[in-house]
């Protein structure tokens, strides 16, 4: 099992005399992947620059990789990427010379890694062009490729698919998965959008008003939450019978079954179980 690399306790933030925060206590998982999700305001950039010790708590207790941003958070940020909606890249030089730059900062002296990252988010072949006249997605897959190049333990990342299409939010996603896999780094994805994430995190964590509402993996929100679960399915086939392989259906009207499942995990089998008959959809 897994360490906890990041513990929240009791955590609230005030700012100009509103609460921002309040009292959000979480724990994750090293190697995991962990969504933030809430609309607009709720709170998800300001928790994310609390655990990075950009800014202080009002109160509640934080440890990230062991350490207290509040008295050590060069630590944590030495050992972390970030990629927030700013890009932090600079404009006028190339992709590849911006890389290069960071690595040296960063005391990284293998350009191979930059190589892999930038082929990684598909941006190899516009490698030598500047920055500035790049679009916001293609500014965002260079800024997470130097978030990733000294190999962090913790990525965080603030709405990292804002200006991406959709191919290119599905090649980030399925890569930040693959290196989570490779290299056991632990992400931490802010987002508006479920659908997105959904799949690809280990556990999320729903924020709205500055409190956490609801968190988990997917499988305990929905054991929590999703009850009932009806699938109609239009139908050529229609019989005596209220059984199907197990699920239990009624005639709703001529040509549809309406099946009430106990989980979504049911959804995909259920169909793929019947016989072409009864598959088949009639116009
Ligand atoms: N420096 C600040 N001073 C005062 N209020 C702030 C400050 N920074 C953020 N806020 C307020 O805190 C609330 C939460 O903002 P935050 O940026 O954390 O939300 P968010 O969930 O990340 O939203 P978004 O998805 O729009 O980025 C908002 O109401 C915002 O106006």
């Amino acid at each position: 099992m897994a360490n906890d690399i990041i513990k929240v306790k009791g955590l609230c933030k005030r700012m100009k005399g509103k609460e921002i925060v309040k009292n959000v206590s979480f724990s994750v998982k090293e190697g995991s992947i962990t969504g933030l999700l809430g609309p607009n305001g709720s709170g998800k950039t300001t928790i994310i620059r609390l655990l990075s010790g950009v800014i202080e708590p009002s109160s509640g207790d934080i440890r990230v990789m062991g350490h207290n941003p509040l008295t050590n958070g060069e630590e944590i940020r030495k050992n972390s990427g970030i990629v927030t909606e700013t890009t932090s890249l600079y404009e006028e030089m190339t992709a590849w010379e911006n890389l290069m730059f960071f690595s040296k900062i960063y005391g990284v002296h293998d350009s191979k890694r930059a190589e892999e990252l930038l082929i990684a988010f598909g941006m190899w072949e516009h490698k030598d062009s500047t920055i500035s006249t790049f679009s916001t997605g293609m500014k965002k897959r260079v800024s997470l490729a130097k978030a990733l190049l000294q190999k962090p333990r913790i990525l965080f990342l603030d709405e990292p698919t804002n200006g991406l299409d959709p191919e290119g939010i599905h090649l980030v996603l399925d890569y930040l998965k693959v290196l989570c896999e490779k290299e056991g780094v632990t992400v931490i994805i802010c987002s508006h959008v479920l659908q997105q994430l959904e799949g690809i995190c280990n556990m999320y964590l729903f924020i709205k008003h500055g409190v956490l509402m609801e968190g988990g993996s997917m499988e305990e929100i929905e054991k929590r939450h999703l009850k009932n679960i009806r699938v109609d399915i239009e139908t050529g086939l229609t019989g005596e019978e209220t059984v199907f392989a197990g699920y239990p259906f009624q005639t709703i009207r001529k040509n549809t079954l309406r099946f009430e499942l106990n989980s979504k995990k049911d959804i995909s089998p259920l169909p793929l179980s019947m016989p072409l008959a009864i598959r088949y959809i009639p116009n």
